[in-house]
């Protein structure tokens, strides 16, 4: 009903101000977009779901998160397919490795500080009636 039409246009406010922030932030640069196929011909051999800052951005305004639970899901899937696809000692890989850990930590970071556990149980309970 419209009380819960409400709710989950604050939680798209919510996942869009995230989002945002993460785009913004120089550390995450290599995140904002698809990987390009032509520059690394061999990512979707080794990465079966990719996942970047502006699809995350597309999911929302698309409306596919109903919990923060499942956006959480995807923006996971932006530093795993990084740790996995970057896995060497070189130089290069560890910095990208780096780069994906404080994307983790900062995505938690701000969920944690943010997110009301109250909030995301009606979310939950709206995604269970559908
Ligand atoms: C987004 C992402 O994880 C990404 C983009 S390029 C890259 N890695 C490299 O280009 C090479 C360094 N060793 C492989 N990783």
């Amino acid at each position: 009903e419209e009380q819960e039409e409400d709710v989950l246009r604050e939680l798209r406010l919510f996942l869009r101000n995230v989002t945002e922030r993460l785009a913004l932030d120089r550390r995450f640069k290599a995140f904002t977009k698809p990987v390009d196929i032509e520059e690394v011909p061999d990512y979707l051999m080794v990465i079966k779901k990719p996942m970047d800052l502006s699809t995350l951005m597309t999911n929302i305004d698309e409306h596919k998160y109903v919990t923060v639970s499942e956006f959480m899901s995807d923006a996971d899937l932006i530093w795993q397919n990084a740790l996995e696809y970057n896995p060497d000692s070189d130089p290069m890989d560890r910095h990208i490795r780096h780069r994906a850990c404080a994307l983790k930590d900062t995505v938690r970071a701000i969920i944690r500080d943010e997110l009301d556990e109250d909030f995301e149980r009606v979310c939950e309970e709206i995604k269970e009636s559908r």
